[in-house]
């Protein structure tokens, strides 16, 4: 039986992949093989020694130990690109929010009152104070052309909005499915420089951190429009305010309320819903639970954001799943140890990521305790597994 925590609501179509004769389910469970959770916060938490993999139910990962958990030979998974037509949808809501003021617009009208035609009345007065602009022609800067990036991107085009983008590691399949209409940024000062709207899809990291400080607000075109879909702390909040106070900076859109933000007159936040439709929260958990599950019942690995992929068919054999650090001699130890408990080896691979190594090998027959100890003691050895042996 496999024992998995949930540290969040998963939706149901992803934990119904877990089949609950061989996978216990629960918000509070004792030994977890593997941890399901979305944005809860897990760098102060004691993680079980028994967790083999945590998988992170939408994209960013700044919320888990990932290097902790490297070293400690977990894996960590999430779901990349499986919520990011629900992001770019909020985007593009964002746009339109902040170039015809709806928020404002929408709290002026929550606030008449009289009888209807004093409403009216009060409404043809109003409205000149809600006066927007149009999106065709308009200048968009997309930060990060990853899976959000490239869709907002290209619905931005589509909407008659001339595009920059910047993306100094953007990959090939981001870049094919890029529109060729997108003009390329050389750095996020010469995007800054050019846009009337300027969007972020990176992930929180050291190289991220303020990536809009005062110094790049000042370089931005006076009434642009700044947007935060990826992360609090992403924009210096405080150099934002201080920005649309002077009038410098139009609106701030932003998935990550604050006290600092929540209630200013020109920022609209709303409560981190990017990934928030039923459809994303499925694709979601669909996607990271099966993963989940092919990884405890036969090693393989995909989306990992630590660890190789690897998958090896399984033949028939028993299988014994080896995390260890990627350093030399370590499979001819392995192989040592299965010989020396003539152990026959009907398929192997082996893949490895920076420091981490993986590797899956088929044998004739289930290796006893001894022999799975004898590997565990290797220096460098991470984890063992013996997957399906017990048949
Ligand atoms: N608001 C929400 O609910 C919500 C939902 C999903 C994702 N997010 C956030 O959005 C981020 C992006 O998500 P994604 O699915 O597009 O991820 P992704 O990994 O597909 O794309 C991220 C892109 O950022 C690029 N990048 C990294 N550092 C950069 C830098 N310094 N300058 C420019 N580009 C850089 C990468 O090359 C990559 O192409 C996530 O990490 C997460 O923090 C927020
Ligand atoms: O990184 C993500 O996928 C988003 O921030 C979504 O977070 P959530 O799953 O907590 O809504």
């Amino acid at each position: 039986m496999h024992k998995i925590l949930t540290l969040n609501n998963i939706a149901l179509a992803g934990l119904d992949r877990l089949p609950r004769d061989n996978y216990e389910v629960a918000s509070e469970i004792t030994h977890p093989d593997a941890i399901l959770l979305r944005s809860y916060k897990m760098h102060d938490m004691e993680i079980p020694p028994t967790v083999k993999a945590i998988g992170r139910a939408g994209a960013g990962v700044n919320n888990i130990p990932v290097e902790r958990m490297t070293q400690q030979g977990v894996v960590v998974f999430n779901a990349p690109g499986a919520n990011s037509n629900a992001v770019k949808e909020l985007v593009l809501a964002g746009l339109l929010m902040a170039s015809r003021n709806i928020a404002q617009a929408w709290e002026f009208a929550k606030g008449l009152s009289g009888d209807d035609s004093e409403i009216n009345k009060a409404v043809e007065a109003g409205k000149k104070s809600f006066v927007g602009f149009e999106l065709p022609g308009r200048t968009l800067g997309v930060v990060g052309l990853g899976a959000i990036g490239v869709r907002v991107a290209n619905a931005a085009h589509a909407l008659g909005m001339r595009v920059i983008g910047y993306d100094p590691t953007i990959t090939v399949r981001s870049a094919w499915q890029l529109s060729s209409d997108i003009q390329q940024a050389l750095s996020v000062d010469d995007l800054v420089s050019k846009c009337d709207f300027i969007t972020f899809h990176v992930p929180l990291v050291d190289s991220t951190r303020h990536m809009i400080n005062a110094e790049r607000l000042k370089c931005m075109k006076k009434h642009s429009v700044l947007l935060n879909f990826a992360r609090s702390g992403i924009i210096d909040d405080e150099a934002a305010v201080a920005a649309l106070d002077s009038g410098h900076l139009y609106a701030y859109i932003c998935d990550f309320p604050s006290n600092l933000l929540k209630d200013h007159p020109r920022c609209i936040t709303l409560p981190h819903l990017g990934a928030s439709t039923t459809e994303a929260e499925e694709n979601c958990a669909v996607m990271v639970a099966d993963q989940i599950r092919s990884y405890l019942e036969d090693g393989n690995i995909t989306n990992s954001v630590n660890f190789p992929d690897i998958t090896l068919p399984r033949n028939g054999g028993h299988r014994i799943a080896v995390v260890n650090s990627n350093v030399p001699n370590m499979l001819g130890q392995i192989s040592t140890e299965l010989a020396d408990s003539n152990l026959n080896i009907i398929d192997m691979l082996n893949r490895s990521r920076d420091n981490v190594a993986v590797t899956l090998i088929d044998v004739d027959r289930a290796p006893d305790e001894a022999t799975l100890e004898r590997i565990a003691g290797i220096a460098g050895v991470l984890s063992v597994r013996c997957l399906g042996c017990s048949g």
